[in-house]
């Protein structure tokens, strides 16, 4: 039998058109299932509509804690056919965070990939590129790297005291933009070991590499515009912002490529993000990253810690500069430690890295503006699309398809997780444990026979479980946080190291002696409590500069204290016009960043 060319071309057709309608019935089928599946969950209100509404508002964060305010610790939120479960149940968090089950939704994430020159360590899948990338940059974030990265840390802290004697109080100083140049010449130097001159540049007009903040932070606003409006933002190429979005883009790739260049020109330091990345050997070739593959990881490197570390820098002045009382107490140990400007003392002696410990109070100070202003405030968001989830011990299915948001201003900020969630209140982080969540959130049957983080505690030995406490992650293939008084060292600070599965720690992560505090091993039930506080995230993909960032704070802070005191600038509106500013561009920002006057304390000379 011999088939005409018009059988064909029907039988083609017919095919294609089974396979649409097929794709099109699995889709409303599955859409439908997840309706159903989610319908008990409480939360409907806030449809597609409030999301957008939230979304206009650029306070996604703080949309998310109102919800979480009015809905509980699990309800659900929905935008067309994409379902979220918002999750701030510190239990159901800690399951879900750690659940092997579980990937980060690449689609949230991909917004950012023509930033960052394609996908990477932030925004990849946990696969195993991720792994090897994650294995091999960990090291640079060693206790010995991040004390050489201290002296660079307090280096730049005085140039930038410097900027601030010179300007005199009077000039209204952006404390946001100055903090951002501080902590990317810190990554400059301790990750690539190239100057970037951000402070310099903003004595000398804002020229050079030290544009690159402002490039870099317009490059996020369009990237979180691209966001917000979709893909489609892009295609519109005859509107003008949209074209000068396409070049911040251009101008960011250039400064990362420079990154690029200077690491391969020079022969990095050993411990530099530079040094680590050329060593990393691509799974699927078994040969080093090519530099397609090696951009986005430098931009990742590059830019996950500069935003994230300079805002927080900056909302810590500004509450500061709200509660003096607070203040107070941060001079006073600055004087008790000889760290502070007297007259009587005009030369104190230098910040040291055993001061980071004694620090007791400004480490709680810090960990509170986190709390209140945790720079991912968004959270982490996850999904299976492959199978059903089984969680709380078979009292939850949730469909394969669907998004688990653990939003992180939220989980910090809800009534149901903290007393006086509103307060800001240092002086809860001097208690051990005030990461743990105090109370339960859902009713008792919930828990009953609710184990799931049981069989993942890393086995500690009595010594440091009087020191810290550590939990691992459910695949054992990475490690998890442990806290350090008002610090959070990433695992492997003490205790048994979680191992992979070819018996090496994808995380080995630094031990930081001594650094405040002790945790006692806190416990609920019979079981070990879950967290209800993550800046730094939980799970595996945690963040991986957490203790450089956990340094280069307190160690900033305490030198720009010790010389100044901040208040905010009238342009600025008060509470009310900082609150209006305040908006989620992939990190928790400002608008108009943050303007502040330095004051010199008494004591310090006069430029
Ligand atoms: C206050 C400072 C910081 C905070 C609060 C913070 C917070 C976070 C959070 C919440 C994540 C998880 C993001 C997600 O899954 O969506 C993350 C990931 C990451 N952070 Fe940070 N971060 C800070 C500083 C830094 C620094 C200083 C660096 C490096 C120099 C850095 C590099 C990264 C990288 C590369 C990842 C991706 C890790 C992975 O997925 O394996 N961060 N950070």
């Amino acid at each position: 039998m011999s088939l005409d060319a018009n059988s064909v071309q029907r039988a083609i057709a017919f095919a294609v058109v089974i396979f649409i309608v097929q794709g099109v019935a699995r889709f409303v089928w599955n859409c439908r299932r997840r309706s159903l599946a989610l319908k008990h969950l409480p939360g409907p209100t806030y449809g597609w509509l409030g999301i957008i509404d939230a979304l206009r508002r650029r306070q996604i964060h703080r949309s998310a804690t109102e919800w979480a305010n009015v809905f509980g610790p699990i309800f659900r939120v929905r935008l067309l056919w994409f379902h979220a479960v918002v999750i701030t149940d510190p239990e159901l968090a800690r399951e879900v965070l750690h659940s092997p089950h579980l990937d980060k939704l690449r689609y949230l994430y991909s917004f950012l990939d023509p930033f960052l020159g394609g996908t990477n360590l932030l925004t990849g899948h946990t696969d195993a590129h991720w792994k090897a990338v994650r294995k091999g940059v960990a090291p640079a974030f060693s206790a010995g790297n991040m004390r050489h990265a201290f002296k660079h840390i307090v280096e730049r802290s005085g140039v930038l005291t410097g900027i601030l004697a010179k300007s005199g109080p009077a000039r209204v100083m952006n404390m946001d933009n100055l903090l951002l140049r501080e902590s990317m010449d810190v990554i400059g130097r301790v990750g690539f070991e190239k100057e970037m001159g951000a402070l310099e540049d903003f004595m000398e007009g804002d020229v050079g590499s030290g544009a690159s903040v402002d490039v870099m932070l317009r490059c996020t606003h369009e990237v979180e515009r691209r966001a917000r409006q979709g893909p489609q933002r892009m295609l519109k190429i005859w509107r003008k912002d949209v074209r000068h979005g396409y070049r911040l883009m251009e101008q960011w790739q250039c400064v990362v490529r420079s990154l690029l260049k200077h690491m391969q020109l020079g022969t990095p330091g050993k411990g530099t993000f530079a040094h680590m990345l050329l060593r990393v050997k691509d799974p699927a070739t078994g040969q080093p990253l090519t530099d397609a593959k090696m951009l986005p990881e430098i931009a990742a490197l590059y830019f996950a810690g500069i935003d994230t570390t300079g805002h927080s820098g900056a909302w810590t002045l500004y509450l500061l500069s709200q509660y003096p009382e607070v203040e107070a107490r941060v001079v006073a140990e600055l004087d008790a430690l000889e760290l502070l400007v007297t007259p009587a003392r005009p030369q104190p002696r230098e910040l040291e890295w055993a001061d980071l410990g004694r620090l007791t109070y400004l480490q709680a100070v810090i960990k509170e503006v986190l709390r209140m202003y945790p720079p991912v405030g968004l959270g982490q968001i996850r999904v299976n699309s492959k199978r059903d989830l089984i969680l709380a011990g078979g009292r939850m299915s949730i469909p394969a398809g669907t998004a688990l948001w653990v939003p992180h201003h939220a989980m910090h900020n809800v009534h149901h997780n903290w007393d006086r969630a509103d307060d800001f209140l240092p002086e809860r982080w001097l208690e051990a444990g005030t990461e743990y969540a105090t109370r339960r959130t859902m009713p008792a049957e919930w828990y009953r026979g609710w184990a799931p983080e049981a069989a993942e505690v890393a086995p500690t030995s009595d010594a440091d479980v009087a020191q810290f406490s550590i939990q691992a992650d459910a695949t054992g293939t990475t490690g998890s946080t442990a806290s350090v008084g008002a610090l959070s060292m990433p695992a492997g600070t003490t205790g048994a190291v979680p191992q992979d599965k070819r018996g090496a720690n994808p995380n080995p992560s630094p031990a930081v002696p001594g650094l405040g505090n002790e945790i006692e091993e806190a416990e609920l039930g019979g079981r070990r409590r879950a967290k209800r506080y993550f800046p730094f995230a939980e799970g595996q993909r945690h963040c991986v500069g957490m203790s450089l960032a956990n340094i280069t704070l307190p160690a900033t802070l305490a030198v720009l204290l010790s010389r100044f005191s901040f208040k905010l600038a009238d342009e600025m509106g008060g509470p009310e016009g900082v609150l209006k500013t305040e908006q989620y561009t992939l990190i928790t920002g400002m608008a108009k960043g943050m303007l502040m006057n330095a004051v010199p304390r008494p004591g310090v000379a006069a430029e």
